[in-house]
């Protein structure tokens, strides 16, 4: 078995899939159509929406396959996201590359692969929308620009997903981005039973920043925090922009007193931030932090009610200091 080269690009792609917050999503009708339209169009059992990640591929949509994920090692489609156009293998058999592979020797006993790149908004060939099947086939000249059709209406519809979902300014997710990543990634630490905070956050005097400096400025302010808020949180937390000078993380797998710790390094961060800017005004902002409790939440909605509260309760009594 030939294990795929890796891209010259391989940071820079892997990153722009991250960035496009997409991986261990629930299943969606809107990719969950291209796959099954691919299964008839071309009379194979399988077809999949597949994103080759660091060390795994993962499937975004698939029809007439049972796991959701499989090693990037045994990966035909790590071999596809290096050609620009259409990979066939006709008899995986014959394939020096993949004769012995595992896939191809046992379970799901792939014989027959055509594979499409599906690229990013960016350029970065992230995936295949790729079709299977357990017996040998042929895949001429016209089938290849069919599957590639179907792989540009995968790449749309990825785009389309992005867009409502990320806020243009900072490129966070947005409110709904946010709610829709947070919530899936709350349901798995229910299930694992891991231990998950909500940070809302909102910038205090922001309004100052606009009517002095001008809503420009405004916007820096809002980019800059963002961007501190980026730096400090792991890759697997979830950053978002809820709206106007207000954000929210959600932190998995990150018990209380580390949250604690977490926070104090934002502090420190955004105070050297101030110091070295020198803008002509501060970065403030008040948080509310809340643990996941599963006596008292149920959806991520009601993790954000609490940890607004809460922020709220410090931005009054910061008010009313003297
Ligand atoms: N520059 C800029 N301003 C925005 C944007 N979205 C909302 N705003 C402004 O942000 C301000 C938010 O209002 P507040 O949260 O009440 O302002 P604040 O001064 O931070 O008030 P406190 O939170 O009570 O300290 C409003 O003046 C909005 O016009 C944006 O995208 N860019």
């Amino acid at each position: 078995m030939k294990i795929a080269d890796i891209p010259v690009n391989e940071q820079a792609r892997v990153d722009d899939l991250h960035k496009l917050n997409i991986l261990d999503t629930p299943p969606e009708e809107r990719f969950d159509r291209l796959t099954r339209l691919a299964r008839r169009l071309f009379s194979v059992p399988t077809a999949v929406v597949s994103l080759v990640d660091a060390k795994r591929q993962w499937f975004k949509a698939r029809v007439g396959m049972d796991v959701c994920e499989m090693g990037r090692d045994v990966s035909f489609c790590s071999h596809a996201i290096l050609r620009d156009e259409v990979m066939v293998v006709s008899n995986a058999l014959e394939d020096s590359r993949f004769h012995d592979n595992p896939l191809v020797v046992g379970d799901p006993y792939i014989r027959f692969y055509a594979g499409c790149p599906i690229r990013s908004p960016q350029g970065y060939k992230l995936g295949t929308l790729c079709i299977l099947d357990t017996i040998p086939r042929e895949f001429d000249e016209d089938d290849k620009v069919m599957l590639a059709d179907l792989a540009r209406m995968v790449e749309q519809e990825m785009a389309a997903v992005h867009l409502a979902t990320m806020d243009e300014l900072t490129k966070l997710s947005n409110r709904r981005g946010f709610e829709s990543l947070s919530e899936h990634a709350l349901s798995m630490c229910k299930r694992l039973g891991k231990p998950a905070s909500l940070l809302y956050f909102d910038l205090d005097l922001f309004k100052q920043i606009n009517d002095r400096f001008g809503h420009a400025e405004g916007d820096r302010a809002l980019v800059n925090f963002a961007r501190i808020l980026m730096g400090n949180f792991r890759e697997s937390d979830v950053i978002g922009r809820l709206g106007g000078d207000e954000f929210a993380v959600f932190l998995t797998n990150t018990p209380a007193q580390e949250t604690q710790a977490v926070l104090g390094h934002l502090e420190t961060a955004v105070n050297e931030y101030n110091r070295d800017s020198k803008r002509g005004y501060d970065l403030l902002y008040s948080v509310g932090a809340i643990e996941y409790d599963p006596a008292s939440h149920d959806t991520i909605g009601d993790l954000m009610s609490s940890a607004d509260a809460l922020m709220y309760q410090q931005k009054k009594r910061r008010r009313e200091a003297p």
